[in-house]
């Protein structure tokens, strides 16, 4: 298996088409290099690589001064003790890596939930291909579709839910603990983590046989927190900190990865991070596997928070906001739509 620190042999464009699982990302042509080298000089002062950050780790059943800390610091933290069976996480992840990395792509398209290079089907331009594919797997409800899915499908949508159901646990749990840090009353805590109607991404990133593409381009979440599980060792997730990209550094064996999103940041006024992240390419021969758990406010909270830069707005407000600038410029504006003028 490939570590973040080897660099493994890179897989040739012919190996990644004679793979039937591997979706037909757009490679890259002599006239998107033209215009990648443009947009390249267009960018301003393209952020530097800053090395291997190590996270801090907070314990599930202590987390102490810890939390809020991480939140305040870095909106991001590995989590320990969080008592999600080990051997659920393992069946999810082995199944997950027989469907999508030994199913002809054709198959997968025709499943409900299945989504690949997301951005490249909303019409833009190749640079912004993401080289990933997964499944959706929203918790609050099954997957109604017709055809139904694929007995495949079903199996794994069924560890998914058994798996959200401690993603939810452990959402909650955390959030708990950093809602009395803000001194939210009971009613808020309730309404700003909607976390059984949150959602679960089964994620691979098949090895991608070109530079210049990203796994997953640069954001932020939505989310009020995201939980990551990804199998042992194969890095790729970056986090910006303080200016520059840095490698996030394997955790210890079975730690979760947890990230807050704009919700948390602007719950707490910014007081909290939403980190800004992205995943690099596969580039070896082994596909990244991860599984993304989110959970956002109910869709009726108002998020307000005394002293914010923002104005007062309910969670369906910003979720329609998002969906509004994504379809009509291919990318988030996020919480700056909301400041106060
Ligand atoms: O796959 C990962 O580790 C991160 C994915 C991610 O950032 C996202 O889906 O928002
Ligand atoms: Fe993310």
């Amino acid at each position: 298996m490939a570590t973040a620190s080897e660099s493994p042999p890179a897989i040739t464009a012919s190996d990644a088409m004679a793979d039937p699982s591997i979706p037909p990302f757009p490679l890259l042509d002599d006239d998107d290099e033209g215009t990648r080298h443009e947009q390249e000089e267009e960018e301003e002062d393209p952020l530097p690589h800053g090395g291997v950050l190590e996270l801090p780790t907070v314990d599930l059943e202590s987390p102490g001064e810890a939390l809020p800390a991480a939140c305040r610091r870095l909106g991001v933290f590995r989590l320990a003790n969080h008592s999600v069976p080990g051997d659920l996480t393992a069946k999810l992840f082995a199944r997950a890596r027989n469907l999508l990395g030994r199913t002809p792509f054709s198959d997968k398209h025709a499943q409900p939930g299945y989504f690949w290079a997301t951005p490249a089907l909303a019409g833009l331009r190749v640079k912004d291909v993401s080289w990933v594919e997964g499944f959706h797997v929203p918790l609050a409800r099954p997957i109604i579709a017709d055809p139904p899915p694929s007995d495949e499908l079903a199996a794994l949508e069924d560890l998914a839910r058994e798996y959200g159901a401690h993603m939810a646990r452990v959402a909650r749990k955390v959030f708990d603990a950093l809602a009395g840090e803000l001194g939210l009353d009971a009613d808020k805590t309730a309404a700003y983590l909607a976390e059984h109607d949150g959602f679960l991404r089964v994620y691979r990133y098949p090895p991608c046989p070109e530079e210049g593409h990203l796994g997953m381009e640069a954001h932020t979440d939505s989310s009020v927190l995201s939980v990551i599980a990804q199998e042992d060792l194969v890095g790729g997730l970056q986090v910006l900190h303080d200016g520059a990209w840095r490698d996030v550094a394997p955790g210890a064996p079975g730690t979760l990865l947890v990230n807050l999103g704009d919700m948390a940041r602007a719950i707490s006024g910014d007081a909290w991070r939403s980190v800004r992240h992205r995943v690099g390419a596969s580039r070896g021969a082994e596909a990244r596997l991860s599984l993304c758990y989110f959970a956002f406010p109910r869709d009726d909270a108002v998020i307000a928070c005394d002293g914010s830069r923002y104005r007062p707005f309910t969670h369906a407000e910003f979720r329609e906001q998002v969906k509004a600038d994504i379809k009509a410029t291919g990318s988030k504006v996020g919480l700056e739509r909301f400041l106060r003028h």
